[in-house]
């Protein structure tokens, strides 16, 4: 299982592994600027032979110390290295310094007023100005100097970003004034952070190692879970395989309420995600008029009339109907007719809404709030979230003054305590949170990017997939965290060309390799 951690975590854990004995301070510092060498070298191979020439920047704090390792580490192999220090290097923090000094005894460190696009032509840049205790904008200038350095040639220089690059909250992946325009490669230390996975980090950086310095910490439930396969083999979860003395309605039966005539396709998409997963039946509920529609373009899924309100209340009688989706094509209106009697039904029925049944909400989100329970699961990507939660929205998009900023993590959390049960924030980082605070993203960046699912109905597929799961008793976090890593997982094996059709067509493929 990953965690993902934020700056004052890390910190705590640093200092404790520090008051403990186990480990000093100048030895985290020395295996961090180990690691970065050996990750350089890792990425580069070539690297690896021959010297060549860096530039490496270092910041007032423990990341320009970082620096000073890396620099010396790189001469000692060969390499020219050339050494800019950003502040005053009699303020430098004690372990800082004592690198500093080494580094001293063999080179020279520039004033940072002498930098300039010429000294720092170099095969590898080292971004180690600012890290994790980055706490409020850059000054305008040295945001500027960055990104005037970081963007030598980019077809021969190489950069990397120690722990974070510099201008970025560790927290929240957001832009704290300027900063390095770009890494090839970030590398990080024990844990990934928060930031890494969200907003601007993943924008400006090709990839992220993290690398062990031999500090240990226990998980604790404000610590947010990167969804990856180890999670969803976690012994809480229950598993996507179906055992051999099962039947249909051990998997549950879901229920996908379809819009009208001409707008049933993504209540088609949906359904056949549900089926996909694995749910044991899955029933259209489709209006009268579209009913020919749809019959003409299903197999293997049920359909049941739902002309309106009351006819809904008379389907939920059925108490096998264990999982709801509602909202996908639905139309507003129809969706504020039918959401009441989806969330009111006396049996529990598990409920997914998305699409047109957020957007229904937009002018009386409470109303909608008031009527929300445990087991429902809400899926906006961000038009629909700042249609729910505008004030919440309006903070996350705001320009920070001062970090940690607010963050993607920390909104979809708020509103998940607000609405009272999951929400499923949409993106490349997809965050879930449930109403307790316990949160996970599931990432589609870095090595597990899935550009393709920028398509229209995908959002569908995923809702689909997560009424599936929770026909199959999932909880609905747990739907959430699975549907969402399976819809990546099936759009990166798809791969180029990927339309929202293929979704569900892919999962067996992606079964097949889980070993399923
Ligand atoms: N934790 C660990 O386990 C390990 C941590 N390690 C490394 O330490 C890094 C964290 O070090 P850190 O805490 O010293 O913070 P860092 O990022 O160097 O910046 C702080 C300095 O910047 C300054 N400053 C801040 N904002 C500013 C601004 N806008 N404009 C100008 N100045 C500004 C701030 O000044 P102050 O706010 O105090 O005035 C302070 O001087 C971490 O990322 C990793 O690389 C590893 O060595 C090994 C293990
Ligand atoms: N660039 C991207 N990388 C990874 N996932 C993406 C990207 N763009 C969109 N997605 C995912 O695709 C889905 C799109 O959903 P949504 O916006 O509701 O689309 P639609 O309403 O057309 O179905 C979401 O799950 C979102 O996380
Ligand atoms: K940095």
């Amino acid at each position: 299982m990953t965690e993902l951690l934020t700056s004052a975590q890390m910190r705590q854990i640093e200092q404790a592994a520090i008051d403990s004995g186990a480990v000093t301070g100048l030895e985290l510092m020395e295996r961090a600027g180990a690691g970065v060498v050996e990750a350089i070298l890792a990425e580069w191979p070539e690297l690896g032979q021959g010297a060549h020439r860096a530039v490496v920047l270092c910041g007032p704090g423990n990341n320009g110390g970082d620096g000073f390792v890396v620099a010396r580490l790189l001469q000692e192999r060969g390499w020219d290295v050339g050494v800019f220090l950003y502040g005053d290097a009699e303020k430098l923090p004690p372990d800082a310094r004592v690198n500093y000094e080494l580094w001293r005894k063999m080179g020279a460190v520039s004033s940072w007023e002498d930098l300039n696009a010429e000294q720092t032509t170099a095969d590898l840049f080292i971004d180690a100005v600012f890290g994790t205790g980055l706490t409020r904008p850059l000054p305008e200038e040295l945001g500027r100097e960055l990104i005037m350095t970081a963007t030598p040639d980019k077809t021969t220089t190489k950069v990397v970003a120690v722990d974070m690059p510099s201008g970025l909250c560790a927290d929240s992946g957001k832009m704290l004034g300027g900063g390095g325009d770009f890494s090839d490669l970030v590398v990080s230390f024990h844990s990934a952070k928060v930031g890494h996975y969200l907003d601007r980090s993943y924008q400006r950086c090709n990839s992220l190692v993290v690398k062990d310095i031999g500090l240990d910490h226990v998980f604790d439930e404000s610590q947010v879970h990167l969804v990856d396969q180890a999670r969803l083999s976690d012994d809480s979860f229950p598993g996507i395989s179906k055992r051999k003395f099962d039947h249909k309605y051990t998997h549950g039966h879901a229920l996908i309420l379809s819009g009208g005539f001409g707008k049933t396709g993504a209540a088609r998409l949906a359904a056949r995600g549900a089926l996909r997963i694995g749910a044991g039946l899955v029933t259209l509920g489709v209006p009268g008029a579209a009913q020919m529609e749809v019959a003409t373009r299903i197999t293997a899924l049920m359909l049941t009339r739902v002309e309106d309100a009351s006819n809904l209340a008379e389907v939920l009688e059925d108490r096998r109907l264990n999982a709801l989706c509602l909202g996908p094509g639905m139309g507003v209106e129809r969706a504020r007719d039918l959401v009441p009697v989806a969330l009111a039904a006396r049996h529990g029925p598990r409920v997914v809404l998305d699409a047109d049944a957020l957007t229904a909400y937009a002018d009386c989100p409470e109303t909608l709030f008031a009527m929300l329970h445990a087991n429902c699961v809400l899926t906006p990507h961000g038009g629909e979230f700042a249609r729910l939660f505008p004030d919440i929205a309006e903070r996350l998009n705001k320009e920070p003054t001062r970090g940690p900023a607010y963050s993607k993590v920390d909104a979809t959390r708020d509103a998940a305590a607000r609405a009272g049960c999951v929400v499923l924030f949409k993106g490349p980082d997809t965050v879930i949170a449930h109403p307790s605070g316990a949160c996970s993203i599931n990432a589609a960046v870095y090595d597990r990017e899935a550009p393709w699912l920028a398509t229209a109905g995908s959002g569908d597929v995923l809702a689909g997939f997560i009424t599936g799961l929770l026909a199959r008793g999932f909880a609905p976090k747990q739907a959430a965290e699975t549907g969402a890593w399976l819809h990546v997982e099936a759009a990166r094996s798809f791969g180029p060309g990927l339309v929202a059709e293929d979704l569900p067509e892919e999962l067996p493929k992606v079964f097949r390799r889980l070993g399923l």
